[in-house]
């Protein structure tokens, strides 16, 4: 009998009966088996078929402490890359602990009626041996799991969950189902993510007669509506529509403001958009480029931004109102007259959700860093108002439409000194009509009401914040109110912090998919190639018939009615198991697995560390061959 050896030429092992086994080595006498030891013995301590027809030599039982190290060594118990699985008990498994006290009744994997929830758990249990994995060995190879046991209620688990690759955080650290400040929970960060990357693919259906090119950009597509009946919309004294469009230079998707009937009489009016390109912020929307162009049969300016993909207006999601039809433009005020209202009062019955007063602070803290960001830069940002700061995440708001209204009234040369106040005035205005949701609240007639309202709901530190916002004009207003900001600066940048600690323990769950991917191309590179047909290597006697067969028990068990089992969970497992995904690539484990042959009548006995080795040096063989072809070729062809 022959183990798998990956030199070896032939490592089939042909399943017999135990009995008939005995007969025919009682006719041709034991020779061989006396001599020889059990492998079982050596692997795994013992041979379940010591007394039932296995005629290998089984030494005397070692006493228990032999049995405990050989069993340690063999699962690598206390190998450095294992966590253990309560962070309470570090202590290293005993074979007490790892070896259950009655065998498991599959050493496969189980399944519940809570599929999901299992799959959570196994992905878990791939980066901890536990009391199953020492129950497969405990099993001996001959009790190996070729035929899959479900559960009554079996769910075949091959919805993609999208943080269902590795194990979460603990939650001591990060609760991941909780939402946080900044971050969702992962479950709806990971749907949000997927929207969108949708999105930045998508085109909008009521997109017609636009330009199919435009000044290196293609693919545009109104990001509102813009269908014949619907209300236009204007940014100051002018019509404007947004589109997201791809760059043909760099493939990225990029938002382009399109102002119409623009006729620009000076290159200078570009002087603030060129400023404005070198300004990086996080909560400012990127400028990145501007020209005029004649593509949309008028004479347009076009500045192109940052795409923020299913951004939304702060309009949009706090003071819109909800059952009514009434456009926002007849509610709200111009963006180039803050202070002034409609005279409606603000009424707290318009929007029915009052922002929580975190958010309210966080959203100026944001609005003031950006501020600061844009003075500092020599530039006003004259674009705060709820109908131009986007939503771009959660809690996270971005000032958008930056530079534009320095181009568009580029003659009227106003004082830089003054609009910078000027964005102070608009910023204290925003707060009230956020605090009161009403985009009223600003309206000179409206303020002694919306300072009530805001003392009453939000307490005094935020209606003190206005009356300076809102006051008299001083060079040193951005450094006061900072001052002013200080402690509430503190709390958003450890909210900040803890939204970076989430996203790496996400990230983290994420490096297994690009690993998974690999190892998903390796196998199909190396897999049925038609060319490898008739190569010796690749048949049951040759040494890559072990990559042929390690594919079946991955994607092809069967349960015990022959039903295929579709279980990513398995897949993953397995593949975990023999780190081929895990952190330690070129490592492989030494535990040992059965792999039986398509007909059922031959098997191979390998460690995962083999099957490892010989997909690695069927890959780099396969590569190396491309490579000589190539350069054949190029000698070739030179
Ligand atoms: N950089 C961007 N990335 C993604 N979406 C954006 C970007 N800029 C604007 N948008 C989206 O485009 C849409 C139209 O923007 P716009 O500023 O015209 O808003 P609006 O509510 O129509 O305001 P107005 O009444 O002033 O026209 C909004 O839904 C906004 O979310």
């Amino acid at each position: 009998m022959e183990y798998f050896r990956p030199q070896s030429a032939s490592s089939a092992v042909r399943i017999v009966d135990p009995s008939t086994q005995n007969d025919r080595h009682s006719k041709n006498g034991p020779k061989d088996s006396v001599q020889r030891q059990c492998r079982n013995v050596m692997i795994y301590g013992s041979c379940k078929f010591q007394d039932k027809g296995c005629t290998f030599y089984h030494p005397p039982a070692p006493d228990t402490s032999q049995a405990e190290e050989a069993l340690s060594a063999s699962v690598n118990v206390n190998a450095p890359v294992f966590v253990p699985k309560s962070s309470a008990d570090t202590s290293s498994p005993t074979l007490a602990s790892l070896t259950p006290s009655t065998p498991p009744p599959d050493a496969g994997y189980t399944y519940s009626e809570n599929g999901t929830a299992e799959v959570a758990d196994q992905m878990q249990a791939t980066h901890i041996y536990d009391d199953n994995y020492a129950a497969q060995f405990d099993q001996g190879y001959y009790a190996a799991q070729s035929v899959y046991t479900r559960a009554p209620l079996d769910i075949c688990v091959l919805k993609l969950d999208y943080h269902l690759y590795s194990g979460p955080l603990p939650s001591s650290f990060s609760p991941a189902s909780t939402d946080i400040h900044f971050m969702p929970s992962s479950a709806s960060i990971r749907e949000t993510l997927q929207t969108r990357s949708e999105l930045i693919r998508s085109v909008n259906p009521s997109a017609t007669q636009l330009p199919e090119e435009l000044q290196g950009y293609h693919s545009l597509s109104p990001l509102e509506n813009v269908t014949v009946t619907a209300e236009r919309r204007k940014f100051g004294n002018w019509y404007s529509t947004v589109y997201k469009a791809i760059s043909s230079t760099d493939g990225g998707a990029y938002a382009l403001r399109r102002i119409e009937n623009y006729r620009m009489t000076q290159q200078s009016a570009f002087a603030p958009i060129e400023a404005w390109s070198k300004i990086r912020h996080p909560n400012i929307v990127s400028v990145c480029e501007a020209f005029t162009t004649r593509a949309f049969n008028d004479n347009s300016l076009v500045v192109a931004y940052t795409y923020h993909p299913n951004a939304q207006t702060l309009f949009d999601v706090h003071l819109k109102p909800k059952n009514s039809h009434t456009s926002h433009h007849h509610q709200h005020q111009h963006w180039y007259a803050p202070g002034r209202g409609t005279g409606r009062g603000p009424s707290r019955n318009a929007q029915s959700n009052t922002l929580p007063e975190r958010t309210i602070w966080s959203y100026v803290v944001q609005i003031a860093s950006a501020i600061r960001k844009a003075h500092e830069a020599g530039q006003a940002v004259r674009t705060i108002e709820p109908s131009k700061i986007l939503v771009t995440g959660r809690n996270r708001l971005r000032i958008g439409s930056c530079g534009l209204v320095d181009v568009l009234m580029h003659e009227m040369n106003q004082d830089m000194a003054v609009l910078q106040q000027e964005d102070f005035i608009r910023f204290g205005g925003l707060i009230l009509v956020l605090c009161c949701s009403n985009v009223a609240a600003s309206a000179p007639m409206n303020l002694q009401k919306s300072f009530d309202l805001v003392e009453r709901s939000y307490g005094a530190d935020l209606k003190n914040l206005v009356v300076f916002l809102l006051g008299k004009a001083s060079v040193q207003k951005l450094r006061q109110l900072f001052d002013l900001l200080s402690s509430r600066i503190a709390t958003e940048m450890d909210d900040a912090l803890d939204a970076v600690d989430r996203l790496e323990g996400e990230l983290m769950s994420e490096l297994e998919n690009a690993r998974l991917v690999r190892l998903m191309a390796k196998f199909g590179f190396i897999n049925e190639r038609p060319e490898f047909a008739r190569d010796a290597r690749w048949s049951e006697t040759g040494d890559r018939y072990i990559i042929k067969l390690f594919r079946d028990y991955v994607f092809h068990q069967v349960d015990e009615y022959g039903s295929p089992v579709v279980s990513l969970s398995h897949v993953l497992t397995t593949l975990n198991k023999a780190r081929l995904l895990g952190p330690l690539l070129d490592a492989g484990t030494d535990e040992k697995i059965m792999l039986v042959a398509r007909d059922e009548q031959s098997c191979l006995v390998v460690s995962y560390k083999e099957i490892k080795a010989c997909m690695e040096s069927a890959f780099s063989e396969l590569a190396g061959s491309q490579q000589t072809k190539a350069k054949e070729l190029y000698r070739g062809g030179g």
